[in-house]
C-alpha cells in the first residue's frame, strides 16, 4: 500500500517536472557563449601560470585580499585556479579541461549533437588522467608537469605494482586509446606500412624509368651524330649503337615493371618408389587471393570518411522547439481534482454494490482526458460476471465515454477508464521535448501522444511498417496526421524521409507544399507534389511500386536484407554508386481520405496498395491511410491485413470499431483526439498529441526558408494507361471489325462506342476497345466527356487512303 501511495505521488508530481526540463534555444547559447569563453579564460591563465607560477606561490590563499598582486594575465582568478588544477591537480595535462569546456560552449552553441560531446568529456577525462600519471611517472621532480595528481597516482601504482608494473599499466592504457577511441588495430597498422612500402618502390620505379628515357634520348642524339659521319666511320658507329642499344634492351627489359605476381603456390612432391616402378607426383597449391572489396572500402571511408547523406544541405537546421505552442504554459500539466476522484469512486463502488460484486482495492490514475479507476474484486467474483455487465454498469455511472476493461491485460485488476471533467491538452510540444521522443533510437520515430497514466507514447513507424487511422468526422484524424509528419520532422533530416501525400479534400495537407524541395516525393512531370487528384494517385501508386522493385534489386545486388543495414552499407563505401547504389530515403506515402479514393479508382488503387503494404516494409516505403468512412467496402479484408497498426479515434457505432479494431471500444471514447491504439496485440488508449494549422505553418515555414534540393525528390515514371491513350496499340493486334467500325464512324462523322455497338451488334467494351485503336490511329480525336468524339477524316476516300499508307 505504502508502496503505492509513493507511485501515486510520483503520477502526480510527474507532470509538473516537464516545463523544468526543457532547456530553450536561448538558455542553450548563453550557456555555450559563457563556456567558450570560460574555457578561452582558462588556457589564458593556465599558460601565463606557466611562466608566473613561482612568483604567484606566495599569492596563493589570499583571495580575498586585495593589496596582494599577482603576475597572472588572468590575475587573482587565474593564479587560484591555474594553482588547483595545474600544481594541486593535473599538471600541464589541465588544459585538456579548459579544451573539453570550450568543446562544451561550441556544442551548445550552435546546437550541435551532443551525444558525441559525452565521448569527449569520458575520453577527455581518462587522456588528462593518464598523462599527468605518466609525466609523474618520468618527471617525478617537475610538480608542475604531472601535478599533484599525476605524482600520487604514480606513486600509488608504485607501491602496488613497482616500477615495471606501473609502465605496463600506462602501456596498456595506450593501447585502450588507441584502439577503443581511435580504431587503431594492428591490421591497420600493418596496411599502412604496406601502403608507405608500395608507394615508395613505386616512386623508386618511377626514377628508374625516367633514368631510361633519358638515357634513350640521349642515345637517339648520338645515332642522330654519328650518321653524319663517314661510312666507315658510320659503320663502325652503329655496330657500336646497336651494342649499346642491345644493352639498353637488355636494360629496359630488366627495368620494365614486372607482371603482376600470380597469387603464390606451393608445391608438394610426393615421392614415388622408383624401384616398384612408382612416378613422383607433385600436388600444387594455391594460395587464395586476398579480397580487395573490404579494404577498398575501408581505405575509401579513411580517405574521403564515411558517406554523408546530409552533406548536400548540411547547414539544415531542425525546426525548434518554440515553433510549438505551450497549451499548458500557465496551468502546468494535469490538474487533479480530488472531489471528482471521490465522487466517481463512491459512484463505482455503488454500483458495483448494486451488482454484489465487492471491491478489495481501487486505484486511480489521472490521465490527460480520462482516469483509469483500476479495481481489485473480492476473492469470489468472477471476472466474467463483470464483463457481462460492462453496459449496465456504464449505464449507472452515466458518463460518456466510459470503457470497462475486464480484465487489464498483464495485471489481473479490472479497468473502468472515466472521462475527466476539464480535459487536458496533450500539446506536440511536451511530447516533442520528452526525453522518449528525443533520445528515440528509431528508424522513424513518432509521439503519438500520452497515454493513460501521461507517459509520452513514441512508436517507431518503420517498426509498423503501415498504419491505418480512422474515425468519424471532427474526432481528430487530421491533427493526428500533422502529430505523426511533425513527429517525423523533428527528428528527421530532408535526406533522410521523403513523403508522398494524397489530399483529396485539398485543404489538409496543402500547408506541406512550402517543403516540396526538402521533404516531399513527386512523379517527374508532375506540377504539384500533393496529389489532389484521385486519377493521378493510381500514377503515383504503381510508381511506387515500381520504385519498390528497383529497391529490392538494389537491396539483392548488396547481399542485404533491408534498407537500415543498406544504407550502413552505403554509408561504410562497401557499395559502388556506379553499379546504380545509392543512399535511400525512407517513403513515407500519406492518404487523406482514402474512402474517397476507393469509391472513384476501387481496385485500380486497392491493387497497389495491398502490394506495397504487403512488400515495402523491408525497403522503407511506408503507408498511412486515413478515413472518416470505416466501412468494410473501405477497409477491406486486403487492407486490414496488411495494416497490423491501426488508430481509431471515436466513431458513432461498435460495429464501425470492430471494422477498424476488430473490437469495440472506439464507440466509447469522447472525441478530440481521444484515441485507441493497436499494433496487433494490446489496445492503448490513448490522447493524441495536439497541433494546430498555424503551428505546423510556422514549422513548415521555419524548413521552406531554408536552403532546399533544386527540385522534389523524383519518383520512377509511370505512365498510366489512360495517358498513353493507348498510342502504342499495334497495328496488327486491330480489332477484326476495325475498318468497318471506321467506316461507320467516318460515314456518320460521330464518333460514340453506342454507334458502333449498335451497328457492329458488339459490346460495350469491345466497341470502347474499337474507338481506342481509332483514336490511337488518328480516325477520332480524344475522349470529351459526355460529348462524342471527334471525328478527323472527312469521307471513305479519304479514310481509304488513310488506311492504305499506314
Ligand atoms: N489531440 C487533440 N487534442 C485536443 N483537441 C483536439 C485534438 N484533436 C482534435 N481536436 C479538436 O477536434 C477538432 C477537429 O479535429 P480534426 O480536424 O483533426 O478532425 P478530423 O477527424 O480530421 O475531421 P474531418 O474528418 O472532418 O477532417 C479540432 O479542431 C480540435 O479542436
Amino acid at each position: 500500500m505504502a508502496k503505492k501511495k509513493t507511485k501515486a505521488k510520483k503520477n502526480k508530481k510527474a507532470p509538473s517536472k516537464f516545463p523544468k526540463v526543457i532547456i530553450t534555444r536561448k538558455h542553450k547559447v548563453l550557456l555555450g557563449s559563457f563556456l567558450m569563453l570560460l574555457g578561452i579564460a582558462l588556457t589564458i591563465a593556465f599558460i601565463s601560470f606557466l611562466f608566473n607560477w613561482k612568483y604567484d606561490q606566495d599569492t596563493i590563499g589570499y583571495f580575498t585580499d586585495r593589496n596582494i598582486e599577482t603576475k597572472n594575465w588572468l590575475s587573482k582568478f587565474g593564479a587560484e585556479i591555474s594553482h588547483f588544477f595545474i600544481y594541486k591537480g593535473f599538471g600541464i595535462a589541465s588544459f585538456s579541461l579548459a579544451i573539453l569546456t570550450s568543446l562544451t560552449g561550441i556544442y551548445l552553441f550552435f546546437n550541435l549533437n551532443s551525444k558525441s560531446l559525452k565521448n569527449f568529456w569520458f575520453w577527455g577525462i581518462l587522456v588528462m588522467i593518464w598523462f599527468s600519471t605518466l609525466l609523474g611517472f618520468f618527471a617525478t621532480k617537475n610538480a608542475l608537469l604531472g601535478g599533484v595528481i599525476g605524482y600520487e597516482t604514480n606513486d600509488f601504482l608504485q607501491d602496488y605494482l613497482g616500477f615495471t608494473g606501473t609502465l605496463l599499466v600506462l602501456i596498456f592504457v595506450m593501447i585502450a586509446y588507441l584502439v577503443i577511441r581511435l580504431n587503431i588495430t594492428p591490421e591497420l597498422v600493418a596496411s599502412y606500412f604496406e601502403r608507405t612500402k608500395k608507394e615508395v618502390s613505386q616512386d623508386f620505379e618511377d626514377s628508374k624509368a625516367k633514368e631510361e628515357e633519358i638515357l634513350q634520348d640521349f642515345l637517339k642524339k648520338e645515332q642522330e651524330e654519328q650518321t653524319q659521319q663517314t661510312h666507315n666511320v658510320q659503320d663502325n658507329a652503329s655496330a657500336e649503337a646497336k651494342d649499346v642499344k642491345a644493352e639498353t634492351e637488355e636494360t629496359l627489359q630488366e627495368s620494365t615493371p614486372a607482371p603482376k605476381p600470380e597469387p603464390k603456390s606451393e608445391k608438394i612432391v610426393i615421392e614415388g618408389n622408383e624401384e616398384e616402378g612408382d612416378v613422383s607426383m607433385e600436388v600444387e597449391t594455391t594460395v587464395e587471393e586476398e579480397e580487395e572489396v573490404d579494404t577498398l572500402s575501408k581505405k575509401l571511408v579513411k580517405d574521403f570518411g564515411e558517406f554523408d547523406p546530409t552533406l548536400e544541405l548540411q547547414n539544415y537546421r531542425f525546426p525548434t522547439i518554440e515553433l510549438l505552442k505551450d497549451y499548458n504554459a500557465g496551468g502546468g500539466g494535469i490538474t487533479i481534482n480530488q472531489e471528482e476522484l471521490e465522487e466517481n469512486k463512491n459512484n463505482i463502488v455503488n454500483t458495483l454494490k448494486n451488482y454484489k460484486i465487492e471491491i478489495a482495492q481501487i486505484k486511480a490514475t489521472v490521465g490527460p482526458t480520462v482516469t483509469l479507476y483500476e479495481i481489485v474484486p473480492e476473492a469470489g467474483v468472477r471476472i466474467s460476471k463483470i464483463k457481462n455487465l460492462e453496459d449496465d454498469i456504464a449505464l449507472s455511472l452515466s458518463a460518456l465515454g466510459i470503457r470497462i476493461i475486464a480484465p487489464i491485460p498483464g495485471k489481473g485488476t479490472i479497468g473502468i477508464e472515466v472521462p475527466n471533467k476539464n480535459s487536458t491538452i496533450v500539446s506536440m510540444r511536451s511530447v516533442v521535448a520528452s526525453a522518449k521522443f528525443q533520445n528515440a533510437e528509431m528508424q522513424l520515430p513518432v509521439a503519438l501522444g500520452k497515454t493513460i497514466s501521461n507517459e509520452t507514447y513514441v512508436v517507431d513507424l518503420a517498426k509498423m511498417p503501415h498504419l491505418l487511422m480512422a474515425g468519424a468526422t471532427g474526432q481528430g484524424k487530421s491533427v493526428g496526421l500533422n502529430a505523426v509528419l511533425t513527429s517525423l520532422l523533428y527528428q528527421k533530416h530532408p535526406a533522410e524521409v521523403k513523403f508522398v501525400l494524397v489530399d483529396p479534400k485539398k485543404v489538409e495537407l496543402t500547408l506541406f507544399n512550402k517543403i516540396e524541395r526538402h521533404y516531399l516525393a513527386k512523379l517527374p512531370n508532375s506540377e504539384e507534389a500533393i496529389i489532389t487528384d484521385n486519377t493521378k494517385v493510381i500514377n503515383t501508386l504503381n510508381s511506387l511500386c515500381i520504385e519498390m522493385d528497383s529497391r529490392y534489386d538494389l537491396l539483392k545486388d548488396a547481399m542485404v536484407r533491408n534498407i537500415k543495414e543498406y544504407n550502413e552499407k552505403f554509408k561504410a563505401r562497401k557499395l559502388n554508386p556506379e553499379n546504380g547504389h545509392k543512399y535511400l530515403p525512407y517513403i513515407v506515402l500519406v492518404v487523406d481520405e482514402f474512402a474517397d479514393l476507393i469509391m472513384t479508382a476501387g481496385k485500380e488503387v486497392e491493387t497497389p496498395i495491398a502490394r506495397l503494404a504487403q512488400l515495402a516494409r523491408a525497403i522503407g516505403i511506408h503507408l498511412i491511410i486515413a478515413t472518416q468512412r470505416p466501412s468494410v467496402n473501405v477497409i477491406t479484408g486486403m487492407i486490414k491485413a496488411n495494416f497490423p497498426a491501426r488508430i481509431a479515434f471515436r466513431v458513432t457505432s461498435k460495429i464501425d470499431s470492430r471494422t477498424i479494431l476488430d473490437t469495440g471500444g472506439a464507440d466509447q471514447l469522447i472525441g478530440k483526439g481521444d484515441m485507441l491504439y493497436t499494433q496487433g496485440n494490446n489496445l492503448v488508449r490513448l490522447q493524441c498529441a495536439f497541433v494546430d494549422t498555424p503551428e505546423v505553418e510556422k514549422i513548415v515555414d521555419f524548413i521552406g526558408a531554408q536552403k532546399a534540393y533544386p527540385d522534389a525528390h523524383l519518383l520512377p515514371e509511370y505512365e498510366g494507361e489512360e495517358s498513353g491513350t493507348g498510342l502504342d496499340i499495334d497495328v496488327s493486334e486491330r480489332d477484326k471489325l476495325f475498318r468497318e467500325a471506321a467506316e461507320i464512324l467516318v460515314t456518320a462523322q460521330q464518333g460514340s462506342a453506342s454507334l458502333l455497338q449498335r451497328k457492329l451488334k458488339v459490346g460495350y467494351n469491345r466497341a470502347g476497345r474499337i474507338i481506342d485503336q481509332m483514336e490511337a490511329a488518328g480516325i477520332v480525336g480524344p475522349f470529351e466527356g459526355s460529348k462524342a468524339r471527334q471525328v478527323l477524316i472527312t469521307d471513305l476516300v479519304a479514310l481509304d487512303e488513310f488506311l492504305n499508307n499506314e
